[in-house]
């Protein structure tokens, strides 16, 4: 029989050489809250630690080429590689059981913004990455519950950088909305460890346009996943969003004249009564009003209003009609609208018209004219065109997140074009959708 043996936790000291190609490490470091020690708090998916597969978090750092680091700041180790150039020597002590990143790889979108130099709590500004509305990230490490790091997927070459996970983003957008108006800063304020990056100060843009660095309240992320609808599958909804007399209808219908046989309107319903001159099922499908309210109370009607006394409005079926003949479904729609066509039954295809700069919109609206109800032939003014521009630029901050494409729409044959290779890719080509549009009919 063995005798007892004490144990005794035996350090081995390990000497990690890296070389320095650009001034890129991708770690972060901290102190140790009760020891003071510096360890490695986070390695950068993509960056040179974790391509070395050398580093760890947890690991401790003993010393920096020769240099001890006991005692020292976070700061003082940062300036200390700061000046070390080419190769750079470590003295650690090894982590026990370095962490495994077994999170699969998710995309997500960016349903708010996200702006770490003006967020006190990261805990290593310098690692964060920004995003904005609609934005798809590629999440590579959910380790940390409270913060992730993710890739742009238009910068993918890049390391990864901090984001608040979805659980910390909702937190702070709950907190940030229940001290409105009173105290908009202090719940920023937290005691989490700071951390200091070991890289180049990457340096970022302040937006300044957002009401806080964590946007609005809402599902942070939304998981999307690459979806190319096969050629034997109905079309996707084409749904066009813009501000009032910006070409919306224009272009809709002139994508239509182009090849009725392809794209078609939903025909809308409404209360009123039929004309002489008018064919149920043409120009509207006439219904009463309860059935009008039992399709809008059964969320059937993806948009509807009033209009001297009677309802219109477009249904799910009458987008459905279309679709089932094969055809390509080209709505308007007002953005507060987009949400309920965001189903799987749909996959709507959002485009957003965007007005062009004041001075280019005074030409080429030059001979254009309003068209209301009350007035006929009437020019836009300066005053409407800086409306169009206002009110495109609420649309975009407010529901930017949910568009897929954006056209601005100077040159009316030019946006045409764009709308029809637009509407022709969203059919024919992959494309970010929801994960759950996916989940059960492929
Ligand atoms: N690119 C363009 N160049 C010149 N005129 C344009 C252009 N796009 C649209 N127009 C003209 O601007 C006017 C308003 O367009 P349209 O009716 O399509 O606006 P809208 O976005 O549908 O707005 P609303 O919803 O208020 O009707 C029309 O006379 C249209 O012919």
């Amino acid at each position: 029989m063995k005798g007892k043996l004490s144990e005794a936790l035996i350090y081995s000291l390990r000497i990690i050489p890296l070389i320095r190609d650009i001034d890129q490490l991708g770690a972060t470091i901290k102190r140790h809250e009760m020891t003071g020690d510096i360890l490695v708090a986070r390695v950068i998916h993509g960056g040179l630690v974790e391509r070395s597969g050398l580093l760890y978090a947890g690991d401790k750092l003993v010393e920096v080429n020769g240099i001890s680091v006991e005692g020292l700041d976070p700061e003082q180790v940062i300036h200390i590689l700061a000046m070390s150039r080419g190769t750079i020597m470590f003295k650690v002590v090894p982590v026990l059981d370095p962490p495994v990143n077994s999170h699969k790889m998710v995309y997500v979108r960016a349903m708010t913004e996200y702006w770490p130099q003006e967020d006190p709590a990261i805990p290593c500004m310098d690692a964060g990455l920004p995003f904005q509305k609609g934005d798809i990230l590629q999440i590579v490490d959910q380790n940390d519950a409270l913060w992730w790091q993710a890739r742009k997927i238009s910068d993918l070459g890049t390391c990864a950088g901090l984001i608040p996970s979805n659980h910390l983003l909702k937190r702070k957008q709950r907190e940030f909305w229940w001290s409105q108006p009173y105290q908009p800063h202090n719940h920023l304020k937290s005691a989490i460890y700071k951390e200091e990056f070991v890289g180049c100060g990457q340096k970022f843009y302040i937006g300044t346009g957002a009401s806080n660095c964590y946007g609005a309240v809402g599902a942070p992320y939304e998981e999307v996943v690459r979806y190319q609808r096969h050629p034997a599958n109905k079309h996707r909804l084409i749904v066009l969003v813009g501000p009032s007399g910006v070409g919306v209808n224009e272009l809709r219908r002139q994508l239509i004249e182009l090849n009725p046989n392809r794209f078609q309107s939903a025909v809308p319903h409404t209360t009123r009564s039929k004309k002489s001159y008018e064919m149920d099922g043409r120009e509207y499908h006439y219904v009463s009003k309860e059935t009008f309210e039992s399709l809008m109370y059964s969320h059937r009607m993806l948009e509807y209003g009033e209009y001297k006394g009677h309802l219109y409005g477009t249904s799910v079926d009458a987008v459905q009609a279309v679709l089932d003949e094969g055809k390509i479904c080209v709505m308007d729609l007002e953005p507060q609208g987009i949400q309920v066509a965001r189903t799987q039954e749909l996959k709507p295809y959002v485009i957003f018209i965007k007005p062009s700069s004041m001075s280019c919109m005074k030409r080429s609206r030059k001979n254009a004219k309003i068209i209301t109800d009350y007035f006929v032939d009437m020019k836009f003014k300066e005053e409407d065109l800086q409306e169009m521009e206002d009110l495109a630029q609420k649309m975009e901050s407010q529901f930017g997140q949910f568009f897929d494409h954006v056209i601005v729409n100077d040159n009316l044959q030019d946006a045409c074009a764009q709308l029809l290779s637009a509407v022709q890719k969203a059919q024919e080509e992959p494309q970010w959708v929801p994960a759950t549009w996916v989940s059960s009919d492929n």
